[in-house]
C-alpha cells in the first residue's frame, strides 16, 4: 500500500477531492495538505483500542520495543478503569512497536496518521464511548467525528435456504450460533475443545469457523465420533454464512463470538444473549466494554495463554440460556435497552447526518 503513494498522489491531484479519508496510509496528509485538501483519519476499531495504546501519552520511543511492563498501566489520563487489559493480556498489544510495513512500526503509523489529519473519525457513538473519544481528541488536539455503528438498515438478502430450513426446525431462542470473524484461525486442539464445549451444553448449535492450522477442511479436524453424537442438533461449518441474517432468525438465542468490532455491533443490534471469547487486543477491550461497562454480555473465563476449557465455555452459555439465571436476566434486560436505543428511528442516520455536517464545516474552514 505504501508503494502506491505516487499513484494515489496523482489521483488526488487529478480529482481534487474535498477530502481524503484514510486508515493506515499515514502519509496521506503529506500528500493532500500542500494541495489544500482536508484529510480525515477514519478508524474502524473501537475508541478504547486506540485510546489505550495509540496515543502520544504512551511515549513509545522510536527504535525501542515497548515492554509488557510498560503496557500494564494505561496511559496518563486514560479515562476508564473497567475497559482495560488484565495481567497477561497486555501481551496482545506488544505488536504495536513491531515493524508494520517498511521502516515504520504500527504505533508510529497510527500516531503519525492521527497527528497529521484535520479530523479523526471513529466508527462509534457517544452513548458508548464518549469519554474515550474525548480523550483521543485531547491527546491529538483534533476534532473527533463519530459515524455511529454504520450497519445496513434494510437491504438484506433472504437467508440461504439450507440454514433457514435447518433453523426452522428448532424452538424460538433455543439455538446457539458461534462465529469467530474473518481473521481467526485456531489450532486444532483449540477447535476441538471449542466444539466439545458446544456439545456439552446439550443445546442445538451452529458453529462457523475456518479450518484450523494444518487441516484443509473443518470436518477432518473434528473430535472422534463428534459428528454422530451431535447429529440432528449441531453443525460445524467451515464456510462463509450470512451472519446478520442468521442473527435475525427467531430460533437463535445466543451468539458466541470474539467481539471483533463488526460482530460487537451486530450482536448489540440482535435479540440474542451474548457470550464473548476475545482473542486479539482490541477484541479484549471491546469485551470489557460489553461485559464490564454496559453489562450486556458475559465473558468466558480464560487461562494465562488466553484460551479456555470446554467447561468454561459450556458454563457461560448455559448460564445465559437458563431462563432462571440472574446473570442471564440482567444482561438480557440491559441488552434490550441498548438494542432499543441503537435500533430507534433515526439513530444511525442522525449520526451520518451529523458526520456530513462536521465534514461540511471542516471544508468551509479554510
Ligand atoms: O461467516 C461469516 C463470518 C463473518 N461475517 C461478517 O464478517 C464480519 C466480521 O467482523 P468482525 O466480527 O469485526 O471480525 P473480523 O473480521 O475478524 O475483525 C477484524 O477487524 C475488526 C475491526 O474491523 C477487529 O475489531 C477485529 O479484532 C479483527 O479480527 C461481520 O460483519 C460478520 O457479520 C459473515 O457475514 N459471515
Amino acid at each position: 500500500m505504501d508503494r502506491t503513494r505516487d499513484q494515489v498522489e496523482k489521483i488526488i491531484r487529478d480529482q481534487k477531492p474535498d477530502f481524503v479519508m484514510y486508515d493506515m496510509a499515514y502519509w496521506i496528509p503529506e500528500v493532500a495538505r500542500p494541495l489544500g485538501i482536508k484529510t480525515i483519519k477514519y478508524s474502524v476499531v473501537s475508541a478504547a483500542a486506540i485510546a489505550i495504546v495509540l496515543v502520544p501519552a504512551r511515549n513509545v520511543v522510536e527504535g525501542k520495543a515497548i515492554t509488557a511492563a510498560e503496557l500494564s498501566a494505561p496511559p496518563t489520563g486514560y479515562p476508564s478503569t473497567s475497559v482495560v487489559l488484565r495481567g497477561h493480556e497486555v501481551r496482545s498489544l506488544l505488536f504495536v512497536s513491531q515493524p508494520y510495513g517498511e521502516g515504520i512500526t504500527f504505533y508510529e503509523r497510527a500516531c503519525t496518521g492521527m497527528k497529521g489529519c484535520d479530523a479523526i473519525a471513529i466508527r462509534s457513538c457517544y452513548e458508548m464511548e464518549e469519554k474515550l473519544c474525548d480523550y483521543i481528541g485531547r491527546q491529538y488536539g483534533k476534532p473527533v467525528f463519530l459515524t455511529g455503528p454504520v450497519l445496513p438498515e434494510s437491504t438484506r438478502t433472504p437467508l440461504e435456504d439450507r440454514w433457514a430450513q435447518w433453523l426452522n426446525g428448532f424452538e424460538a431462542g433455543s439455538v446457539v450460533f458461534c462465529s469467530f470473524g474473518s481473521q481467526l484461525i485456531l489450532e486444532k486442539e483449540q477447535l476441538q475443545e471449542l466444539v466439545l464445549g458446544f456439545e456439552s451444553t446439550g443445546l442445538p448449535f451452529l458453529v462457523v469457523l475456518k479450518p484450523p492450522v494444518g487441516s484443509s477442511t473443518i470436518e477432518e479436524a473434528l473430535p472422534e465420533g463428534f459428528e454422530e453424537r451431535v447429529k440432528g442438533r449441531g453443525v460445524v461449518w467451515g464456510g462463509w454464512v450470512q451472519q446478520l441474517e442468521i442473527l435475525d432468525h427467531p430460533s437463535i438465542g445466543c451468539f458466541v463470538n470474539t467481539c471483533g468490532f463488526g460482530s460487537m455491533w451486530e450482536s448489540l443490534m440482535s435479540d440474542c444473549q451474548i457470550v464473548l471469547v476475545p482473542h486479539l487486543g482490541d477484541q479484549i477491550l471491546n469485551t470489557r466494554l460489553m461485559a464490564e461497562e454496559l453489562k450486556v454480555a458475559v465473558e468466558v473465563e480464560r487461562d494465562e495463554k488466553g484460551w479456555f476449557t470446554k467447561e468454561n465455555l459450556s458454563n457461560a452459555i448455559k448460564g445465559v440460556m437458563d431462563k432462571d439465571s440472574e446473570v442471564g436476566s440482567m444482561i438480557k434486560k440491559n441488552h434490550s435497552e441498548w438494542r432499543k436505543l441503537l435500533r430507534s428511528e433515526g439513530f444511525m442516520s442522525s449520526y451520518i447526518d451529523k458526520f456530513f455536517q462536521n465534514m461540511q464545516e471542516l471544508a468551509d474552514h479554510k
